[in-house]
């Protein structure tokens, strides 16, 4: 009896659920197809621009989500080899159309804006991690912490840090040497250098005051990356509710942890310290790095307002920080001091900032410089004739002594500077930038029209390889950054670090930095490769990297510099 009642229940239940079934898909069906003409109604001046820019086809609906597959190398060659042949290129990922402009007119119209200057949604993702800090604020928040943050990179500060440069770099040429003649990951080797250089400056904290290194935050960061590009690749992971459902929102909680607890740490210990009365860095500065002449002296012989290209910027664009000291040397504060104070006089910053602002910080400040050092000590290796000039230069400046660089020694790395620019030209750390258009942009390129609404994406990587601007794009040449080149060239066709109003508040630092860690390097070793530029599988991850790594080995020069 029970069996039949079973079974003719059973019989009952299918048609049921069939039923509901289809009903719910014909509902499904219908609203998607009454949205997608509803999205094409409202969206008619988009679709109109868009039909006019090149692009590869792509399906009804998720437009070009597919072709983001494979791993972030594929994807990467992916996307450049879809824009190798075009100025411009459009794609659709799902409703938000992506276009991509490659002409440094275009790309001056996009950066030198100031209306233009909101971050992508897609930098959205970011914000678990960076709250709304400097990279993607905008409004009024924007303008008031970058009014306050980009004084904190003036060079006047900067040549406060100049042994603390030093010491690290002679402790990172230490760590080297117990490497020698093993293959490396050279690029391990930067990330733990550049956390801790930050520290130490701009954070103003010993490294020793860590109870983890600053490799295992590095990694961390780079496994956070990984998710960040990941997202952004693939389409269904974008809602928040989808992602934490999977095993990449459990790995981001863990990530977090070990990056926020860093940071946390950074401004306890820094509070601790501010509350004793102590201002600047706490770090240890070893005696063989002390600087003889006054950084006051040395001030005086170079302006504080040093040409755009030695730090990074194109010959005729200035930002803001290049401005003349207005305040004097006394008054100005590295970054964690001033925040802090700031913070202390009332109104300016609250605690919750100050946590946003130093993950923004610490990020931007050591990922970007350990990816670019890393091309640039591969390039080394991939180039022996070109190391080796470079090598002759640091040694006409140095001789055979161990003193520490100076301000005016970094000016004197001429042939160093142009091989570190032509590294940025090639393999741009930051290889695409993207804006939200709020109103449409007719190009200055071609008949074009961006659509107020779509993301405009300047890609850095594909202007530096221009074969108006560069003859021979691809080749390794240092001479592209010869000043009676440089000159003849578009301000916007080398921008490594952006321009205009929202450009890197880091480049001068950066630079800075770059040049007495590398130089550091190069006088203590030359570093080899079994790998040419042709096996480099680039990948980008939101910074740019190697699939393969960054494999050198490094042969000593001479006897350790005491470090
Ligand atoms: C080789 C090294 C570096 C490169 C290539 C680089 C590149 C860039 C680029 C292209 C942007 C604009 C990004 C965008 O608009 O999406 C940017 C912004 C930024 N960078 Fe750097 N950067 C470097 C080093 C640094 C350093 C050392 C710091 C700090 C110590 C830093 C802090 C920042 C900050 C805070 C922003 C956001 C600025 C704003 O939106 O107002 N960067 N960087």
């Amino acid at each position: 009896m029970s069996v039949e009642i079973l079974s003719s229940d059973s019989d009952v239940q299918p048609k049921s659920f069939s039923y509901a079934r289809n009903v719910f898909f014909s509902l499904l069906i219908s609203s998607l197809i009454l949205w997608y003409v509803y999205w094409r109604i409202t969206r008619r001046h988009m679709l109109e621009c868009a039909e006019k820019i090149p692009g590869p086809k792509g399906w009804p609906l998720i437009g070009n989500a597919l072709d983001c597959r494979g791993s972030a190398h594929e994807i990467f060659k992916t996307m450049y080899n879809y824009g190798e042949p075009y100025n411009i290129m459009k794609i659709w990922v799902g409703p938000t159309l992506v276009i991509f402009i490659g002409d440094p007119r275009d790309a001056e119209m996009i950066l030198s804006s100031t209306v233009h200057i909101d971050k992508s949604p897609e930098y959205r993702l970011f914000e678990p991690w960076l709250g709304n800090g400097l990279l993607i604020s905008s409004g009024q928040k924007w303008k008031a912490h970058r009014k306050l943050i980009a004084p904190t990179f003036h060079l006047n500060v900067l040549k406060g840090f100049i042994e603390l440069f030093n010491a690290n770099s002679r402790a990172t040429v230490e760590k080297l040497r117990k490497e020698e003649g093993k293959t490396i990951d050279v690029h391990d080797n930067m990330s733990e250098a550049t956390v801790e250089i930050l520290l130490e400056t701009a954070m103003g904290v010993s490294k020793k005051t860590q109870d983890q290194s600053g490799l295992d935050y590095a990694l961390a960061v780079m496994k956070m990356c990984d998710i960040l590009h990941l997202r952004h690749a693939k389409l269904w992971m974008r809602p928040d509710w989808i992602f934490k459902l999977t095993k990449y929102g459990t790995a981001q909680g863990t990530l977090l942890n070990i990056i926020h607890s860093l940071t946390r740490k950074v401004i306890k210990s820094k509070m601790e310290v501010w509350s004793r009365g102590i201002r600047g860095s706490v770090a240890e500065v070893p005696d063989e790095v002390r600087i003889k002449s006054s950084p006051k002296k040395e001030g005086k012989q170079v302006s504080s307002v040093v040409g755009g290209v030695s730090f990074g910027q194109s010959t005729g664009i200035k930002d803001d920080l290049d401005v003349e000291d207005d305040v004097g040397e006394k008054k100005r504060m590295a970054f964690l001091d001033l925040l802090i104070e700031s913070s202390q006089n009332g109104v300016v910053i609250t605690s919750e900032e100050i946590r946003e602002q130093v993950d923004t910080i610490m990020f931007e400040g050591h990922d970007t410089t350990a990816a670019g050092s890393s091309f640039f000590l591969s390039l080394m290796a991939a180039h022996p004739e070109i190391q080796e000039r470079v090598i002759q230069e640091l040694d006409e400046i140095f001789g055979n002594s161990d003193r520490p660089a100076t301000f005016a020694d970094t000016l004197e790395m001429k042939y160093l500077e142009r091989c570190l620019l032509e590294t940025l030209r090639l393999y741009p750390p930051v290889p695409v930038i993207a804006r939200q258009l709020k109103e449409s942009v007719k190009l200055a390129s071609g008949d074009y029209i961006l659509p107020a609404g779509c993301t405009v994406v300047v890609a850095t990587i594909k202007i530096h390889r221009r074969e108006d601007l560069y003859p021979n794009p691809y080749q390794f040449d240092p001479d592209n950054f010869l000043p009676e080149r440089t000159a003849k060239r578009h301000y916007y066709g080398f921008i490594p670090f952006s321009a205009g109003p929202r450009s890197c508040v880091g480049r001068k630092y950066a630079m800075l930095k770059l040049k007495i860690l590398l130089s550091t390097i190069l006088r203590n070793f030359r570093v080899r490769s079994h790998l040419t530029e042709k096996d480099f599988k680039l990948q980008g991850d939101i910074i740019l990297k190697r699939e393969e790594g960054f494999p050198v080995h490094f042969e000593t020069r001479k006897h350790a510099v005491k470090a």
